[in-house]
C-alpha cells in the first residue's frame, strides 16, 4: 500500500475510512462506451478523481483507500491524496472490497469502515458527511443509488464488518442481509451514479466536478457529436 497518511482535521462523532473501488480502466464504464467512444477510460478516471476528491474533502473522512489494480487510476488518485491498495482478488467487485476492509482494519481501528462508488461525479462533500452522520447510528447501513435499485454507499461502525453485496439489485440484498437503509434528505449527489448516458445528463444537472466537467466539454465541441449526452 502506498500514499499519504492520516488527515489531520478532527471533528466529533465517528470519523471514517472510505473504501472506494476503481475497476479496471480499460473494462470502466462500459455501458458509456457509445458516447464516449475512445475516451470512455479518460471519463472513467475523471469521475473517478471528482469523486475521491469529493470524498477527501469531507471532514469526518479520516482516511481513503481506493482499491484498483490499475496503474494509471492509481497514480492519479494516489496523487490526490488517497491510499492505494492493489492485489485485488480479481474476481469482482465485493471482493475488491473486502480486500480493502482487510487493508483498512489495522490501518483504522475504531473508525467507521465506508465502501463508496467511484463514480459519483456531482458528489459533494457536505452531503457525503449528512449521510455519514446518520449512519453513526448503526451497526451496518447503506444508502440506495437515485433509481432505488443499487447502492451508492454502505457504512459499518467499529465492531461491525461491511459485509458487501454490491452489483446489480443490491438495495433489496443489502435490506435482506439486514443492513439499515438510510433516508436521508438532501443526498442526492451521494445517490447519483453514473452507469448510462441519462445519469450523466442527471449528474450534469446537480453539479459536475471540475475534471468530468471538462471532458464533457471537450467531447461535446466540434466533430465529437457523438459523445453527446443523452444518447
Ligand atoms: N476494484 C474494483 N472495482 C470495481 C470492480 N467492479 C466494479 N468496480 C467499481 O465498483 C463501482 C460500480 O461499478 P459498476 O457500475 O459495476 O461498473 P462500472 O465500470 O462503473 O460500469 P459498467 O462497466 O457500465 O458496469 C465503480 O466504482 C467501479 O469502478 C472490480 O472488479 N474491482
Ligand atoms: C454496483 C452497483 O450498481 P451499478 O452497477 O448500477 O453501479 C450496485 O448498485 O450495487
Amino acid at each position: 500500500m502506498t500514499g499519504r497518511g492520516e488527515r489531520g482535521e478532527r471533528t466529533r462523532g465517528t470519523r471514517w475510512s472510505l473504501i472506494v473501488p476503481v475497476k479496471h480502466l480499460a473494462r470502466a464504464k462500459s455501458r458509456l462506451a457509445r458516447a464516449t467512444g475512445p475516451r470512455r477510460a479518460e471519463l472513467a478516471l475523471a469521475i473517478a478523481c471528482d469523486t475521491v476528491a469529493a470524498v477527501l474533502e469531507c471532514p469526518t473522512v479520516e482516511r481513503v483507500l481506493v482499491v484498483t489494480d490499475d496503474p494509471r487510476a492509481g497514480a492519479a488518485l494516489e496523487g490526490l491524496g488517497a491510499l492505494v491498495v492493489a492485489g485485488e482478488p480479481g474476481t469482482g467487485l465485493n471482493p475488491a472490497l473486502e480486500h480493502g476492509e482487510s487493508a483498512a482494519g489495522p490501518l483504522a481501528p475504531g473508525t467507521g469502515l465506508c465502501a463508496l462508488s467511484a463514480d459519483l461525479p456531482a458528489l459533494r462533500p457536505a452531503e457525503l458527511a449528512t449521510v455519514l452522520r446518520a449512519a453513526q447510528r448503526y451497526g451496518r447501513s447503506f444508502l440506495p443509488d437515485s433509481p432505488g435499485v443499487g447502492t451508492t454507499l454502505l457504512a459499518a461502525t467499529a465492531g461491525s464488518c461491511l459485509l458487501p453485496a454490491f452489483e446489480g439489485a443490491s438495495r433489496a440484498r443489502h435490506l435482506r442481509s439486514g443492513a439499515r437503509e438510510l433516508r436521508v434528505a438532501g443526498a442526492g449527489s451521494v445517490r447519483r451514479d453514473v452507469d448510462t448516458p441519462q445519469d450523466l445528463w442527471d449528474a450534469r444537472e446537480l453539479g459536475l466536478g471540475p475534471r468530468t466537467r471538462r471532458l464533457l466539454a471537450e467531447l461535446e465541441g466540434p466533430g465529437h457529436d457523438s459523445a453527446r449526452v443523452p444518447s
